[in-house]
């Protein structure tokens, strides 16, 4: 059997693969695949049998493999809202340009929404990620064409009535059934109640009950800014953190984005839940939140501590190797402390602490584990001289060095090429002209 690469069928599911080469941890090395998406071997050099059973060999001579990486917060389909608000504050930009336009969407909306953002977090090495919106049975399905792998959630948001809370339950109810029926191992379901200040008390205690009896994560927004702990205070009297842990918020299973207002009281709490927190420093830089995460408060205090983009409205894209950058220098900045957060740190928190936030694997490249691999070029100009790749990846390289990516195994891009792209750049691009318009047909 041939086992050179052919273009169409190296992206088709459940094939065996043999990278070559590699350079992987500092050596040289061959990586063979399974069929069943899994790391067969690692070695200097397979051959024989294994060689031979290989259905497509990868030639790696050039490369530099990482683990996939993974992206912890995220609101995929906001792709389409790219450039629609910036530059504002960010009650403003919520309550008087988002959440009005999000009235209008539909099922396709976030469908092709999707679509193309699963296309840009691949472009950067993504592999998973978190997800928090609507109609996520699209968002589901976009998922499972892409390959990738998702925890999603619908975002749960009451505004402390009894009415909307009851839709809400629905909807996430729905989404546990949606996504059990896909039966697909790689999207999983979880709860997202959107954030202490749009989800009454009763809603919190209800997700995180309902988190626990389904046995999955719990997605929210925590301590953005500081008027939210200000307003919390006056309202709850106690912080948003607290008021979390009150109504059961705070385990294990949480992932909790931003944290960027969070007092060591706080830090020192969520360390003792095991609660993962996903930073997510440009869209805190653009909407001017006026604090970075303490980084070392939460790490120090046992947090996991992982990386998120937040959506397109706020960063605006999903490159998560601009993000590692932006969180390395940020935290150092903030914090004057110019050893603080490491490129080696900036990867942990992309690969194992983010595959371990979302339960997909170890996020290492290891005998056994889920085949999820990025192989960045080495001849290229970020990548030379090549003294630390850790170094290069986080602080010099943007997507262009993203060669190839394997998700549990399967190919989701290779040379640079992802198949379909062209299109759902189209179709994206008139699904956000045709939701614009929706909305101002409707105001006007
Ligand atoms: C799921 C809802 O969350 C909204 N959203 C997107 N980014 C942010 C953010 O930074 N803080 C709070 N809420 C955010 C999104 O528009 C959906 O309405
Ligand atoms: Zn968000």
């Amino acid at each position: 059997m041939s086992n050179e690469i052919n273009e169409t069928d190296i992206f088709s599911s459940n094939s065996s693969v043999l990278i070559r080469g590699t350079l992987l941890n500092g050596k040289r090395q061959d990586i063979f695949i399974t069929e069943e998406g899994n790391i067969g071997e690692i070695s200097e050099s397979i051959s024989g049998e294994l060689k031979n059973e290989a259905e497509f060999i990868i030639d790696g001579s050039k490369t530099v493999a990482s683990p996939g990486f993974v992206n912890t917060h995220t609101h995929a389909a906001m792709t389409l809202l790219r450039g629609y608000a910036d530059d504002m504050h960010l009650q403003e930009w919520l309550s008087e340009k988002i959440w009005p336009l999000e009235a209008h969407l539909c099922g396709e909306d976030v469908y092709w929404g999707t679509k193309l953002a699963c296309i840009e977090m691949i472009k950067s090495g993504t592999v998973a990620f978190n997800d928090m919106y609507f109609f996520m049975d699209e968002a589901a399905k976009a998922v499972d064409e892409c390959g990738m792998k998702a925890v999603l959630s619908h975002g749960f948001i009451d505004f402390g009535s009894e009415e909307k809370r009851e839709s809400e339950i629905k909807a996430t109810e729905k989404l546990f059934s949606d996504v059990k029926k896909m039966n697909n191992q790689k999207i999983r379901a979880a709860v997202g109640p959107h954030a202490p200040y749009t989800v009454a008390p009763e809603g919190l205690s209800w997700c995180s009950e309902y988190a626990k009896e389904n046995d999955s994560l719990l997605h929210i927004h925590l301590s953005e800014t500081e008027t939210e702990v200000k307003d919390c205070v006056n309202q709850h009297g106690m912080k948003p953190a607290k008021l979390l842990d009150k109504c059961g918020c705070l385990s294990e299973n949480t992932v909790a984005a931003h944290c960027c207002w969070l007092d060591d009281e706080e830090c020192a709490l969520l360390g003792k839940r095991g609660v993962s927190v996903s930073h997510n420093p440009v869209s805190n830089m653009k909407l001017a939140v006026n604090r970075a995460m303490p980084y070392q408060q939460l790490i120090d205090a046992g947090a996991n501590v992982t990386l998120g983009t937040d959506g397109c409205s706020s960063n605006n894209n999903l490159d998560i190797l601009e993000e590692m950058k932006t969180a390395a220098i940020l935290q150092k900045f903030f914090w004057n402390s110019d050893t603080l957060l490491p490129a080696h740190e900036a990867i942990k928190m992309t690969t194992e602490s983010g595959a371990k936030a979302l339960g997909f694997g170890t996020g290492k490249i290891e005998t056994g584990a889920p085949a999820d691999i990025v192989l960045l070029k080495t001849n290229i100009s970020c990548m030379t001289p090549l003294y630390n790749p850790e170094s290069n990846i986080v602080y010099a390289c943007g997507s262009n060095a993203v060669d190839t990516v394997l998700c549990s195994g399967r190919v989701l891009m290779y040379d640079g090429n992802i198949p379909g792209e062209e299109e759902v750049y189209q179709k994206a691009a008139e699904t956000a002209f045709n939701l614009v318009n929706r909305k101002e047909n409707a105001d006007n």
